[in-house]
């Protein structure tokens, strides 16, 4: 698609031009980090590039003689952005479900990544469940690929799964990751869908050796239902409707005895270990109190572990879900304010390593909203067109920084994928730029577009935010600007090789 595009109008409001994974500028605060990030091969990388620097510095992407003059083009710089020579890079990332194939009432690619690229997401890593059947062989990826066949508005890489059914067959295992999963994921507690069985920690203790040799991450859902549950345990009187049961009915005990059972598995990973090489990653981390300390703990130790969590955990506290209202309701729970501030705090002092969408969408019957039932309901968030506005709009009041931001929605997600393309502005790197607007607020009232399938499901809806994507490039295609999409789905699909 012609860049041609990209200019008019729009362009002069730009304020940031950000990859945002990227930068010119910025020194990853690796060194904040407690114990080892697993990855430390981006330390020295510069981040953000802002309007005023962009004056400053030539907006390089390309190395001379690869598809470009390796710097951006003096007159089209002057009317606000580069031209952008075909292989350059950047980009943000976050792992979503997208439930294509057998679930497409669900989501989908096509308005999965649509919602991405109109919310300045450059790269998706789809998750294994939720989709029937569940990616979890060499022929379930095949079915995946071909859902995605013409679909793709940014570009799609795949989660495996591990279950029982593969997780102590390294020879099945060893087959999904040759067919190019990035790595892949499993459940401490049932996922939800019958299709996608919970692994106990022998399950992952195996999978992980087989992982090792790939140096592919495991991403686990990391809850389990304690042997014995504490007294203020949920009982049948209480009322399915109020927050405070869902709350009760899945303590921060649950993360914490997962993360316990764990530590022999972690210990695994540590040099000289029997799965050296493997890397765990705990998704949507919620406790940011003893499970984190555990995390801490194991990292300080030698672990090679990271950890996550996600903009509904930052942004809402249990004091002001409604009662009834099931858009909130996700596993694990959103927990008090104190807890958010908390999770603030250890992603500034780097204990929480990056962050994600984990996008999880159903049909709207299944959310009940009009019952309102807390324990029946399905639980997910669906958020992946505001994931960056709202960081944005929750974090400037803990005092995070644009290249903050970079670091955790985009360097640290594509390292954790192996994506060496991407992640970054860097010559030889894919061209993949977010143009937004920070400062520039805009309200989710029902006028506002929203390309989910399912647009009443979403808890943001009805908020204030700052932040408005103005254009999103994949891979130097221009897929979204000025409220549009590209006709053409340029996105690809992505395997690890
Ligand atoms: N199956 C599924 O998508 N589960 C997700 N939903 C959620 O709230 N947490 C999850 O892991």
């Amino acid at each position: 698609m012609a860049m041609a595009a990209a200019k008019g109008r729009v362009l002069p409001l730009l304020a940031v031009a950000a990859a945002l994974a990227a930068a010119l500028l910025y020194r990853a605060p690796f060194s904040k980090v407690s114990g080892r990030f697993p990855f430390p091969r981006y330390s020295n990388l510069r981040s953000l590039l802002s309007y005023e620097k962009a004056e400053e510095n030539p907006f390089v992407f390309a190395e001379p003689g690869r598809g470009g003059e390796g710097r951006a083009d003096q007159r089209d710089r002057r009317r606000g952005l580069p031209e952008l020579p075909a292989p350059a890079t950047g980009g943000g990332l976050r792992h979503a479900h997208l439930d294509e194939p057998g679930r497409a009432e669900w989501e989908g690619f096509s308005t999965g990544t649509r919602a991405a690229a109109a919310g300045g997401i450059t790269t998706l890593v789809d998750m294994p469940l939720n989709s029937y059947p569940s990616t979890v062989s060499e022929e379930t990826l095949k079915l995946k690929l071909d859902a995605a066949k013409d679909k793709l508005h940014v570009d799609v890489g795949f989660w495996g799964g591990l279950v029982p059914e593969n997780a102590l067959n390294p020879s099945a295992l060893e087959s999904l990751l040759n067919a190019g999963v990035l790595g892949l994921k499993s459940f401490m507690c049932p996922s939800g869908i019958n299709d996608f069985p919970m692994t106990n920690s022998t399950h992952i203790e195996e999978g992980l050796v087989t992982l090792a040799k790939y140096k592919r991450p495991l991403l686990i859902h990391a809850e389990r239902i304690p042997d014995v549950q504490n007294e203020d345990g949920i009982d049948g009187e209480l009322d399915p409707k109020a927050y405070t049961t869902y709350l009760k009915s899945r303590p921060p005990a649950w993360e914490e005895a997962a993360i316990k059972d764990l530590q022999h598995a972690m210990k695994d990973t540590e040099i000289g270990g029997r799965s050296e090489g493997a890397h765990i990653h705990i998704v949507h981390l919620s406790d940011a109190k003893t499970s984190l300390g555990l995390l801490k703990d194991a990292k300080q130790n030698g672990a090679r572990v990271s950890v996550e969590t996600c903009p509904h955990y930052l942004a809402f506290s249990a004091e002001e879900v409604p009662d009834g209202d099931t858009r909130f309701k996700c596993a694990p729970p959103i927990r008090d304010s104190t807890n958010r501030d908390n999770l603030w705090e250890a992603l500034l002092d780097g204990h929480i390593d990056m962050l994600s969408s984990d996008h999880s969408p159903s049909a709207p019957d299944l959310k009940l909203m009009e019952e309102g039932n807390f324990l029946r309901a399905w639980g997910g968030i669906s958020s992946l067109q505001f994931v960056l506005p709202v960081t944005w709009s929750h974090g400037k009041k803990y005092g995070i920084s644009l290249n903050q931001l970079a670091s955790w929605w985009s360097e640290r997600p594509a390292m954790l994928a192996g994506l060496k393309k991407k992640g970054a502005v860097l010559p030889g790197y894919r061209a993949d730029i977010v143009v937004w607007k920070p400062e520039a607020q805009f309200h989710l009232d029902d006028s506002h577009p929203v390309y989910h399938k399912h647009r009443n499901i979403s808890a943001y809806l009805g908020k204030q935010l700052s932040g408005k994507i103005l254009s999103t490039f994949v891979g130097g295609n221009l897929v979204f600007a000025e409220d549009k999409h590209a006709k053409a789905a340029c996105g690809a699909p992505i395997l690890a090789k």
